[in-house]
Parts: C-alpha cells; sequence; structure tokens
C-alpha cells in the first residue's frame, strides 16, 4: 500500500503553513507523497473566490520543488460544491492500492462536527490534525495529531494583508509571491 497523506483546501493563496503542515506530518507519519487537492468551491464558505485557475497555478508554483508533493484536480474537474466524503469514495476507487489520510489545521478539527456525513467519512479515512493559534485541538473523534511548531499564518491574513498594502513577502513561497504582485491579486475586495 502506497501512503498519501491529503491536504485538502482553498489555497486562496496558497501559503507557507500549507507547505509545513504537509511537510512535517509527512515525515511524522511516514507518508510516501501528500497530495494537495485544491476545491472547486469550498463546502463551507461563501466568500466570493477569486479564479479557480489562478489558485491552481498558484499551487502548482508552490508545491513544485519538492518532489512528495503532488497537485490533484479531481474537485477542480468535478465543479460546483464537493463534500470530502465524495472526493475520499472516488480516490479510494480508483486508488485501490493507496492508503490514504486526510491533515486538517485545528480550525477544521473544531468544525468537523459539521462535515457532510462525518460518521461515514471517520470509516472511510484516517484524520490527522495539527495545531492551529487561535482553534483548539480537541474533539471527541478519533483523529490522530501530530504535534508541530505553530505557524501563524492564513490566507486571509495574506488577502487582508494585500488589500492594505502591507507585505507578505515572506508568508508565502517567493513564485508565488511574485505571481500575486505580477497579476495584482487581492489588491481590491
Ligand atoms: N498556518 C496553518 N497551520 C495549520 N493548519 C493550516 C494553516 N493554514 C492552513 N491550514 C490548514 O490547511 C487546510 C487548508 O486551508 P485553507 O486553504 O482554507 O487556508 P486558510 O489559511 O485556512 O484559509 P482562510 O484564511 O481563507 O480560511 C485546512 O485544513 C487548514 O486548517
Ligand atoms: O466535506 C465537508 O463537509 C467539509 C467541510 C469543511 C471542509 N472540508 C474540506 O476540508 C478542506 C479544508 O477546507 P478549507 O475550507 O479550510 O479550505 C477542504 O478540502 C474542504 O473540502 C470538507
Amino acid at each position: 500500500m502506497k501512503r498519501v497523506g491529503i491536504l485538502g483546501g482553498t489555497f486562496n493563496p496558497p501559503h507557507l503553513g500549507h507547505l509545513w503542515i504537509a511537510e512535517e506530518v509527512r515525515i511524522a507519519m511516514e507518508l510516501e507523497e501528500i497530495w494537495f487537492i485544491p476545491t472547486y468551491t469550498p463546502p463551507h464558505k461563501d466568500e466570493s473566490k477569486i479564479d479557480a485557475s489562478d489558485r491552481l497555478n498558484m499551487l502548482d508554483l508552490a508545491i513544485r520543488d519538492n518532489e512528495y508533493f503532488k497537485l490533484n484536480t479531481i474537485e477542480l474537474e468535478r465543479k460546483g460544491k464537493s463534500y470530502t466524503l465524495q472526493t475520499i469514495k472516488e480516490l479510494k476507487m480508483k486508488y485501490s492500492d493507496h492508503e490514504f489520510c486526510f491533515i486538517i489545521g485545528a480550525d477544521m478539527v473544531e468544525y468537523l462536527p459539521n462535515w457532510y456525513k462525518i460518521d461515514e467519512l471517520m470509516e472511510l479515512i484516517r484524520f490527522i490534525g495539527v495545531k492551529r493559534f487561535g482553534y483548539k485541538l480537541e474533539t471527541s473523534y478519533p483523529i490522530i495529531t501530530v504535534d508541530i511548531p505553530m505557524v501563524d499564518i492564513s490566507s486571509s491574513m495574506i488577502r487582508e494583508r494585500i488589500f492594505n498594502e502591507r507585505s507578505v513577502k515572506y508568508m508565502l513561497p517567493d513564485p508565488v509571491y511574485r505571481y500575486i504582485r505580477e497579476y495584482k491579486l487581492y489588491e481590491n475586495r
């Protein structure tokens, strides 16, 4: 069985927090690959989204230099709203020789009771939770936690800082930073 960790996200934009948790969980859990799966429309967010193609391009730039990191576009191709349950069912069917786990930050751990058919999902895949500033890494669900230093970066913080003309230069990989500058992303709401 090939051991694969999934990091699903909006990646609007991808930042060092994403890469940090992916790499640390990969090492701690002895995973062979991390698959980054960008959502088309996230199940629980209502903010207007930047173009999926921009998010995809930025994610590609962000993970390019790590040989263990791969991009999977299953949810972008499906379009519309994707629930993780559906994505995991499809991946398990297609890659029957892979063992998947799903990496989430503490904000998503707190939100777990609201996930679509969470009890069924818990039966299908192991969740790996990591700490995040402002959230508790506590849940009654049987998740595994990996203790790694917290990096207090979020996509919303980056969007907010760019809008307010503050620097984000060292919060994301340089190619992503340059992409945002070139296409003037997040400068207007
Ligand atoms: N700095 C971080 N530390 C730990 N987990 C994180 C961090 N940033 C993102 N994550 C986790 O990565 C996954 C994808 O996150 P997402 O793409 O929504 O980024 P975000 O920074 O949470 O975005 P936003 O600020 O727009 O909500 C989620 O499970 C989230 O909890
Ligand atoms: O399936 C659900 O109900 C569900 C609810 C909340 C979040 N998720 C998934 O969790 C991942 C992180 O979500 P987000 O919104 O923080 O980018 C992403 O892959 C979402 O599809 C999934």
